[in-house]
């Protein structure tokens, strides 16, 4: 793992993500505008974009379930033509997400670049911080809007109704205290939680993590004895924001980031819930298990030494033709 820090790209000890108590710490995001129909200010004054067919380009993995949120709701609110979308290699090494053929990747559409930092000094020449996808780029101005997906999720939700966007408003304003309250779970609990499950570098830190993935699971399982949704009787950003977790957990959180008390097919209500999304309009070719399990497997050196990415599991899983 690497960062910018003044525009220079560092990678080693010097940037571990995890603290004295051995602990994950994931970093903030450091591009907040919004993209709104009008470019006025975002849902929390942030400073407005207009949204504008072909501007704005999304950069994501699709290995990220942070990036994979941004696809999911590309593919529902049909922006493949509004919003292109470039995908860096599966193999994050020691410059970072690539572009390069040597990480898997297939080239950079716009500028020829290499690695994804490269993107981040052009936008910010004397850039510090992490350098993570998803990005929302804006070929105009040649800036980052965002890289922060929970608001890119949000934004693209409504900024192109106005310009062809399919219907569906994710966060819609009747249910956003719910909404939040769910997320305000999901997100340490499970989101974030098979990460600092997985990137603890001591047992009690591990430990700590991976009862709360569990109780997570637990607790969603049980929202779902009976509503079909996390919120509402309408598929939300709460559903979108779980889904991604859940398709990476048995390929991946189980082994991996060692959730492995339960699987997600144990889990009969989410795994049904999981498998509904996936169903949904353009949602399967967002997900990519080779790209997932190459990703994890082959860039966390600590975790996994080999590289040596695993065959299983047996059973099926969502995102697989007859899985889910
Ligand atoms: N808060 C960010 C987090 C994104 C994130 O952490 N992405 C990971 C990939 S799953 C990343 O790019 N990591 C690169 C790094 O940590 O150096 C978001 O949700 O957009």
């Amino acid at each position: 793992m690497g960062k910018l820090i003044d525009g220079k790209w560092t990678s080693g000890d010097a940037v571990a993500p995890t603290n004295d108590k051995g602990e994950f710490e994931r970093a903030d995001s450091g591009f907040r505008g919004w993209l709104t129909a009008d470019g006025s200010p975002g849902l929390d004054g942030q400073q407005g974009w207009r949204a504008e067919p072909g501007r704005y380009r999304l950069y994501v993995s699709l290995a990220c379930p942070w990036a994979h949120r941004t696809l999911v709701v590309r593919a529902l609110k049909r922006l493949d033509d509004l919003i292109p979308v470039t995908v860096v290699g599966p193999i994050m090494g020691k410059d970072g997400w690539s572009f390069a053929e040597a990480y898997g990747g297939t080239g950079e559409p716009l500028y020829g670049l290499d690695h994804l930092h490269q993107l981040y000094t052009r936008a910010r020449p004397d850039m510090t911080g992490k350098v993570t996808v998803p990005v929302l780029w804006d070929e105009a101005e040649q800036t980052i809007v965002s890289n922060e997906s929970a608001d890119i999720l949000r934004m693209l939700s409504t900024a192109y109704d106005g310009l062809g966007a399919a219907p569906g408003d994710y966060y819609p304003a009747d249910l956003r205290a719910e909404i939040d309250a769910v997320n305000d779970r999901v997100y340490p609990g499970l989101n974030n939680g098979v990460y600092r499950a997985g990137f603890a570098t001591r047992q009690d830190a591990y430990e700590a993590a991976a009862r709360e993935v569990f109780a997570t699971l637990d607790w969603l399982e049980e929202r779902l004895a009976d509503r079909e949704w996390l919120v509402g009787e309408r598929l939300t950003e709460a559903d979108i924001r779980t889904f991604t977790t859940l398709v990476r957990f048995d390929p991946v959180y189980h082994g991996h980031f060692k959730c492995n008390w339960r699987r997600l097919i144990d889990y009969p209500r989410l795994s049904d819930f999981a498998a509904r999304i996936a169903e949904l309009p353009g949602v399967a070719a967002t997900i990519d298990l080779d790209h997932i399990k190459t990703h994890y497997y082959r860039s966390h050196p600590d975790i996994n030494p080999t590289g040596i990415v695993p065959i299983g599991p047996a059973h099926g899983v969502v995102g697989e033709a007859d899985g889910g």
